[in-house]
């Protein structure tokens, strides 16, 4: 299952820097900590339904691989697997073999973008391919090594940008600053859909990630993310809130919808049915889909087939009968 380039929402004009929207932020802690504890602890679907809640979860992954002895062989490898996410006799007992399940995209380092583009290309997919860039994961390079890197990912086919921002900037204040670097990635990404990535376990405050948030928006964010799955907190519900609730206000304010990205960390389809609760609860159902909602993951979708081929078989799955990529 894929978004067309129809489905992806450009802001048609990036609206100017608007300080008035930041100036007075201040996040409650207590009342977030508290909704965060009200999400993880109610029930998930279960059984049928909660098959069909993991499938919509695999169609939400942004199957990832970030390491550095990544090769051609093994983004092969997890670009048959984006494809052909969940085993195809799974998929026919449920009646879902003939809907197109795909995950929404790899993401890998501007290095390997061809390398996938080559792949999917013979296997005839139009999945995306997005690359991490701007000096991923600390952003600690200069601002016109980070553009070029943003200018060669797409050269070579990406379609999704997953940029970081300068955290320097956020740790001191200089939000019209970081809202000028963001529009130079913006203009850099093209066409390519731009994800970006806060790093909000490096960011001190939730009123630092709700700012970083609304100037990530304000710049023409197509998605805002957590985290780069590098650093020692990633995704975590808390932030998550705050994140969310500044893209409902960008939303009442601008009725542009910027989509969201939880990512780092995430490994269990227990933990992904908490994220679709968590995004239905706090942002609707419009949400509830690729264009405006991602997991970004390395090994989630493992957990998942798992836990499907036991919905199916009412077995658990030896390592052998779902091979991962
Ligand atoms: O953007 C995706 C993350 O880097 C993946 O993190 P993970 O390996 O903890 O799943």
């Amino acid at each position: 299952m894929q978004f067309t380039k129809g489905q992806l929402q450009k802001h048609s004009s990036i609206p100017k820097f608007n300080f008035f929207w930041i100036a007075k932020v201040k996040v409650n802690t207590q009342a977030v900590l508290k909704r965060a504890q009200h999400v993880q602890g109610q029930k998930t679907p279960k059984k049928q339904w909660q098959a069909a809640w993991l499938l919509k979860a695999v169609t939400c992954i942004d199957l990832t691989t970030l390491a550095g002895d990544d090769t051609p062989s093994n983004i092969h490898r997890l670009c048959l697997k984006a494809i052909q996410p969940v085993r195809y006799d799974l998929l026919k007992k449920m009646d879902m073999h003939d809907k197109g399940i795909t995950t929404a995209a790899v993401c890998v380092y501007p290095s390997r973008v061809a390398d996938a583009i080559k792949l999917l290309n013979a296997a005839n997919s139009s999945l995306p391919v997005a690359s991490v860039a701007t000096g991923f994961p600390t952003g600690q390079t200069p601002l016109e090594t980070r553009l070029q890197e943003v200018h060669m990912a797409v050269a070579d086919g990406a379609t999704e940008i997953d940029i970081v921002i300068n955290r320097m900037l956020v740790l001191t204040g200089q939000w019209e600053a970081l809202y000028d670097e963001i529009c130079q990635f913006r203009q850099a990404c093209s066409d390519a859909h731009m994800k970006t990535i806060l790093a909000i376990g490096e960011l001190g405050t939730f009123t630092n990630v709700y700012k970083a948030s609304m100037v990530a928006m304000m710049a023409g964010s197509d998605f805002i993310k957590t985290s780069t799955g590098k650093e020692v907190v990633n995704a975590t519900y808390p932030v998550a809130i705050v994140m969310m609730r500044a893209i409902r206000n960008y939303f009442l304010c601008t009725g542009h919808k910027v989509g969201f990205k939880p990512a780092g960390g995430i490994r269990t389809a227990q933990e992904s049915l908490v994220w679709l609760t968590l995004i239905k609860e706090e942002l609707g159902n419009d949400w509830l889909c690729p264009h405006l909602f991602r997991l970004g993951a390395s090994s989630l979708l493992a957990d998942i087939e798992r836990q499907i081929y036991h919905y199916v078989t009412g077995q658990y799955a030896a390592y052998h009968e779902l091979p991962m990529p």
